[in-house]
């Protein structure tokens, strides 16, 4: 049985906090690997004026992921998903035999109540929430952790996460990381420039 972590994101650009986070996620939670889902839209920056285009953020994470156990992918642009739910739905149909663990900032999982169906997430996939500096009273002071604190595990036993009865969520705690994707932008705004020429070479698929 694989098992993998399913970090969802714009990626506009990625940076190395989404590789260092997904590092240390992997370790923690000795999964296999994991799989950037580079978003073709998050449902809730519908008009963002300064996202680039899907091709430019795929080129960006594959980049990124270099030499990582770590697959950028565009597949909920593939499976025609927008929302996690259906995301995740699909991939767990789709791939039987591998178990899924949903990765997410401590910044997400503020807005967490507002995803679509995001009690249904919370039974359908292990959640695990990794710090992220400023963060940490926002996170233990989401709405939706009002009904998740129930389900939390400890952070020492989450090696053994595809044995918990789900809703779960264990919060992760590395060396917190304060790159972000709007700091990348403001320090290059002309990010999506290196990637041009790379954006049209397709991939194998996953396995
Ligand atoms: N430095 C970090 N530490 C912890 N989690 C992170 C970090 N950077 C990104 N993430 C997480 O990775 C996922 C994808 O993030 P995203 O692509 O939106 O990057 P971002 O840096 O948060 O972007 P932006 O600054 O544009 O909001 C989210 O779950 C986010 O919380
Ligand atoms: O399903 C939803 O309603 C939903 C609402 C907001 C965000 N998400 C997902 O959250 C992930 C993080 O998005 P972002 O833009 O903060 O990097 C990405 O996979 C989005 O598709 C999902």
């Amino acid at each position: 049985m694989r098992t993998t972590g399913l970090l969802g994101g714009s990626f506009n650009p990625a940076h190395r906090g989404h590789r260092g986070v997904t590092l240390a996620a992997i370790r923690a939670l000795a999964l296999d690997g994991a799989w950037w889902l580079v978003s073709p839209g998050n449902p809730l920056k519908a008009g963002a004026r300064d996202m680039a285009p899907l091709a430019l953020r795929l080129a960006s994470a594959r980049a990124m992921a270099r030499r990582a156990p770590i697959r950028a992918t565009d597949i909920e642009a593939k499976l025609g998903t927008r929302y996690t739910i259906d995301t995740i739905l699909a991939l767990q149909r789709r791939y039987p035999k591998r178990r899924f663990i949903w990765l997410m900032g401590a910044d997400n999982l503020a807005q967490f109540h507002r995803w679509r169906d995001w009690r249904r997430i919370a039974r359908t996939i292990p959640i695990a929430v990794v710090a992220r500096p400023g963060y940490d009273a926002v996170a233990h002071a989401a709405p939706a952790m009002g009904w998740l604190r129930r389900f939390q595990r400890p952070a020492d036993q989450a090696k053994s996460w595809t044995t918990w009865r789900l809703p779960a969520l264990v919060l992760l705690r590395f060396r917190p990381d304060p790159t972000s994707a709007t700091a990348a932008r403001a320090a290059n705004p002309d990010w999506t420039r290196q990637f041009r020429h790379q954006s049209r070479i397709p991939r194998r698929p996953l396995g």
